[in-house]
Parts: C-alpha cells; sequence; structure tokens
C-alpha cells in the first residue's frame, strides 16, 4: 500500500460496494500466490499500480490477465476471497458486496459452479469465524464474452441466489468497456431483473458510450459504476443525468482507480464533485485495491482532502451508502445500529 490513513479514516465504519475480487489482491497475497506458482515468472511490478505511477486503463487490464493466471484453482480462489474479506474488516468495512466474474480454467479443472460456490465458501467461512464484517456477493458479466455468456452467467446467478440465503444479491456488469456493446446484453439483464437480482452496472466509464449508456439507464439499474461521461461538462448530456435523478440510481466512485487508470486527468476533477453537490447519491469504493494500491480508508481521506469535507460529512457519507446496499432493509436496520453505536466514541 502507498500510504496509511489517519486514524479517524481507519475507524470509520464503511460500507464498500464496488470491489473486484481479483483486482483487490493484496501484496500479502500476491506473494503467496507467486511462490505457489514460480514457474509463472511473475513479479509484483505486473500486478499492482503503485504511488505517483498512471497506467491506461487497457494496461489495467492486462494487469487482470496476469492475476487470473495466478488464480486458477478452488485452493487460490478460497485464498484470495478469505484474504480480501479479512482487509476489508481490518480496514473497518462493516459491510462488503464482493463481485467477481466465474471463471473456468481447462487446466486445473475449475468450473464457473464451483467458482462461484468457493467464493461463497469463503464468506461463510469468515462469518462462522466471526469476523466483523456483512458480506454479499454479485456475480459478474464480462462484456467482452458476449449475449451466450450473459445469459449463461444470469442463470448462474440465479440459481445461487436461490440456494445460498441470500449472500448473491445482483449482478454486475462490466469488463474492457471498448469491447462488446450493451444492447447484446439487454436480454440478459432484463432477466436478471425479473428474478429479483440487483443490477450494477459499469457506465461511461469511458467516452463514446453515451448511446449505450442511454439504452442500459431505461433498464434502470439499480446502481451504477463509475458514471465518469454521463454528464454535459465531460461530453454526456443532460438526458443521462436526468435519467439518473429521476430513478435515484446511486452511484459508485472509485477515485484512484479513476485517476491511475487516467479516465480522470486530476483527483480534483473528479466527477465525485459534480454528483455530490448535486446531492446525488454517491458512495466512495476502492474498485480494485490490490491493483490500484489503495484502501476504503484512503479514499474516503482523498475525497475529504480534494473536496474539502468535514468529519461530519464524511461521516454522514459512509452512513448514508448503508441506504444503498443491496441486501434486505434487516441488514440496513442493523447496519445503522453500528453506526449509531460507534459514533460517540470517534466524536468525543
Ligand atoms: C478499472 N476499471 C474496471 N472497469 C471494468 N471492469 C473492471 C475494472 N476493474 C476490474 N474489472 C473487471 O473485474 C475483473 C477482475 O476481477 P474478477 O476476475 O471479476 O474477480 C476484470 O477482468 C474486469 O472484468
Ligand atoms: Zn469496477
Amino acid at each position: 500500500m502507498d500510504n496509511e490513513a489517519d486514524a479517524f479514516y481507519r475507524e470509520l465504519p464503511k460500507v464498500e460496494l464496488h470491489a473486484h475480487l481479483n483486482g483487490s489482491v493484496s501484496f500479502q497475497t500476491i506473494e503467496k500466490l507467486i511462490s505457489r506458482k514460480p514457474h509463472l515468472n511473475i513479479e509484483h511490478g505486473m500486478t499492482a499500480i503503485g504511488k505517483g505511477q498512471l497506467r491506461t486503463l487497457d494496461e489495467c487490464f492486462q494487469v487482470f490477465k496476469v492475476i487470473h493466471q495466478l488464480v486458477d484453482t478452488e485452493e487460490d480462489i478460497l485464498m484470495v476471497a478469505t484474504d480480501v474479506i479479512k482487509e476489508f474488516a481490518a480496514d473497518g468495512v462493516k459491510y462488503l458486496e464482493l463481485r467477481s466474474t466465474p471463471r473456468e480454467e481447462e487446466n486445473t479443472g475449475l468450473t464457473k459452479k464451483r467458482y462461484v460456490e468457493t467464493v461463497i465458501k469463503a464468506i461463510q467461512q469468515c462469518k462462522s469465524e466471526e469476523v466483523d464484517i456483512d458480506v454479499r456477493f454479485l456475480v459478474a458479466i464480462d462484456r467482452r464474452n458476449g449475449t451466450e455468456v450473459a445469459m449463461e452467467t444470469v442463470k448462474l446467478a440465479e440459481e445461487f441466489m436461490l440456494s445460498t440465503d441470500g449472500l448473491v444479491v445482483g449482478l454486475d456488469l462490466s469488463g474492457d468497456p471498448k469491447v462488446g456493446h450493451g444492447k447484446d446484453l439487454l436480454p440478459a439483464l432484463q432477466r436478471a431483473k425479473n428474478c429479483g437480482l440487483k443490477l450494477s452496472l459499469h457506465l461511461s466509464e469511458i467516452p463514446s458510450q453515451l448511446e449505450e449508456s442511454d439504452l442500459l439507464l431505461n433498464l434502470p439499474p439499480d446502481r451504477i459504476g463509475h458514471g465518469t461521461f454521463l454528464h454535459p461538462e465531460v461530453g454526456g448530456s443532460q438526458s443521462l443525468v436526468d435519467k439518473m435523478v429521476q430513478n435515484n440510481i446511486p452511484l459508485e466512485l472509485c477515485l484512484t482507480s479513476n485517476v491511475k487508470g487516467q479516465t480522470v486527468s486530476c483527483y480534483s476533477k473528479h466527477h465525485f464533485k459534480y454528483w455530490y453537490q448535486m446531492g446525488h447519491p454517491s458512495v466512495i469504493c476502492t474498485d480494485d485495491k490490490g491493483v490500484f494500491s489503495t484502501d476504503l480508508s484512503q479514499e474516503y481521506q482523498l475525497a475529504a482532502s480534494t473536496f474539502g469535507l468535514s468529519r461530519e460529512a464524511v461521516w454522514k457519507l459512509s452512513q448514508q451508502a448503508i441506504d444503498y446496499i443491496f441486501a434486505p432493509d434487516t441488514v440496513k436496520q442493523q447496519l445503522k445500529q453500528k453506526w449509531i453505536d460507534i459514533q460517540p466514541q470517534m466524536f468525543k
């Protein structure tokens, strides 16, 4: 990790709603994976982007390929998911929605079903060890893989939603935004919505996706990841903003990810400012804490220092995120109580 956040941000109870499993793998866990697979000749520099370093978004997607080589067995997935959950808990995250793309690997016999089962197993193990965090899972569609795979993924997510007692709560659409078009994925997303899966879609992460964003906002989705180029000041449009506002769709905003991936030129120009000033529901998230060498405490601190947020405003931001989780109201009530219990210690 590049920096350590100040105590206030580490102690702040937090909600993480946008975290890709394989992008969240820490330095320490990569070390263990590398020692399991020395023949791959993978070095740390290939799996993370350090302080002050920038990459193009294309280069970021190369990094995921390297990590996927390191994580290709059930044993790897179990370790990676367990470590990631415990790291978020240690960073003060009380509720986490983890997302990941089910993969099959011919070499190791890994199937998509076993992939999801293994992530669920890690969540259950952490629960039985009483790690202080409520974890839910979003099954991810990689947009690169097209219509049929998207539909298969929805069916898989549906099965697990019914069999895991509420651990699988929704579906994510992610992957390289330059590849594929949302219109081909619409039937799958519609089906997911109809069967009760919540939808979080990566939208307008790069310019030139206006038509796709317009189409997908008609679903409407339950949350949006990034939405970097939705508003008119950056080439989006007022009608896209209006759709976001009318449907009150929360945004998952990831400052370091956007700056290091160079879709946003600097922190002060991050679209957090636009949406936050409007009072639109915005949630600070990490995206890929391993790849971008960050954690959620640092992201909150960055937002506060860049946009001049008081401690009270930061507290409110983390507390309001509870309203946008995909788990049911009973979970929201439990989390709200937790925030009430912690508040007096933090504002003495
Ligand atoms: C940087 N911005 C981003 N934009 C779009 N998709 C992203 C992403 N960051 C991560 N992913 C998606 O998450 C996968 C890695 O985790 P999992 O193997 O699913 O756990 C990537 O392959 C990509 O599909
Ligand atoms: Zn993402």
